[in-house]
């Protein structure tokens, strides 16, 4: 099946060559071609070029862009999109004044999700986070990672962990899927974290293994959750089965984490909102790369991950959305591209790089997505006609999106 959209009035994020991640200055350029068509065969990316030499393709459907802009589909490197019902309540508890923080030291937060999770069928979970699943893909984002970590018990991860499967199996989209038993401490284990911890080690990293369920391990590394050394514990024992680190750290405090991260050879460092001169440094000659989750930001009132401080060190940076029940419920990466811009002075032209390449780079899949390279999966949004691609994060809510296209197929 060959698919050929013309008159592309502008085509972003244009590489002949791939590119793994995209750092410091070099953030600031998104290759572009105007007047530009693109050649889609099966699923994936056959050709591109200027309209002056469109080729004459008869047995191709044809999409005439003009007007709009087209792009790689946004690659969203930290979700946690399965999980059970919702914490409306205690979003309304903090519109009425309490903190994350204060919401969680009473038995909310995490937990609370885990309760609900392992009271849901994995059936019911399912039908719930495919909801979000197919949500996300009409906002355009063409790849997703996956995070467990609402379960907390053996049977509670496996049963998020077999949904994310199922997800990847059902949808077209991209899935990686990440453990993340290292969320939070059980109420029964508060007083004996190492006991939850060979949990774990013990019970749940062989079982997955097992049915090779995960492709990353995760641990929040924060002040009253997991611990500098506990994160490392569960670094170390995930690298036994093969998992790389992807860790939530410094999003409260900077305790250091993202040295043991660094070195650990963690892929990436997720959150960031506190981020220390050390911390920069350490992060240099490293392949990790720093991940920022503005909508969290937004939703729970915390402070921005400090992009500039970042970029201007010559590091690379990646958006995501962090969608999950308590800090994001939202998955929309077209909001955390026009936030970035708007709250952390990302250019358009960052925040765009961040949310593509560097994206696919953070869930390890920048050889295939995150750009329009020949050889590339075809997942590419369409816009509808705009003004130019800086209307994206300008006009921050509108739905700008007018097709997605993934693997080549539009989606409903
Ligand atoms: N900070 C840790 N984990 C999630 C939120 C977890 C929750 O509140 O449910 C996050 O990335 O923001
Ligand atoms: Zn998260």
């Amino acid at each position: 099946m060959k698919l050929l959209i013309t008159n592309i009035t502008t085509l972003l994020q244009v590489r002949d060559t791939n590119i793994d991640k995209i750092s410091g200055k070099d953030m600031a350029n998104l290759p572009l071609l105007e007047n530009a068509w693109l050649l889609i065969e099966n699923d994936t990316i056959a050709d591109y070029g200027t309209m002056d030499n469109c080729p004459d393709i008869n047995d191709a459907e044809i999409i005439n862009a003009e007007g709009k802009t087209v792009l790689p589909a946004w690659c969203d490197s930290h979700t946690h999109i399965v999980y059970a019902g919702n914490r409306e309540q205690e979003f309304v508890d903090r519109i009425n004044g309490l903190s994350y923080e204060e919401i969680a030291s009473r038995g909310g937060g995490i937990l609370n999700s885990a309760k609900k999770l392992n009271k849901t069928s994995e059936e019911e979970l399912y039908q719930q986070s495919k909801e979000r699943l197919e949500e996300v893909m009409r906002q355009g984002s063409g790849a997703v990672e996956i995070k467990s970590g609402y379960g907390l018990t053996v049977d509670g991860e496996l049963k998020m962990l077999r949904v994310i499967k199922r997800l990847r199996e059902e949808y077209p989209v991209a899935i990686k899927a990440t453990f993340l038993g290292a969320h939070a401490f059980p109420a029964e284990y508060k007083e004996n974290h190492e006991g939850y911890i060979d949990v774990i080690v013990n019970e749940m990293l062989p079982k997955i293994a097992e049915e090779n369920l995960a492709d990353y391990i995760d641990a929040f590394c924060e002040t009253g959750y997991f611990s500098v050394a506990e994160t490392e514990r569960i670094m170390e024992a995930g690298k036994k089965y093969g998992l790389t680190a992807k860790i939530h750290v410094n999003q409260f405090t900077a305790i250091n984490g993202i040295e043991a991260c660094v070195k650990h050879n963690a892929l990436s460092v997720d959150h960031l909102e506190i981020v220390t001169d050390e911390d920069v440094e350490v992060l240099k000659n490293s392949n990790t790369i720093p991940v920022a989750l503005p909508s969290c930001s937004f939703f729970i009132s915390i402070p921005y991950t400090p992009a500039r401080k970042i970029i201007d060190a010559g590091l690379p940076l990646a958006l995501a959305t962090d969608f999950n029940p308590g800090t994001t419920p939202s998955g929309n990466m077209n909001l955390v591209v026009a936030t970035a811009c708007i709250k952390m002075k990302m250019t358009p032209e960052e925040a765009i790089n961040a949310a593509t390449v560097n994206g696919a780079y953070a869930m390890g899949i920048s050889d295939t997505h995150g750009s329009i390279t020949k050889g590339k999966k075809a997942n590419i949004i369409i816009t509808k006609p705009l003004s130019s691609y800086y209307q994206l994060p300008y006009a921050f809510g509108s739905n700008l999106i007018d097709t997605v296209l993934i693997n080549g197929k539009a989606i409903e």
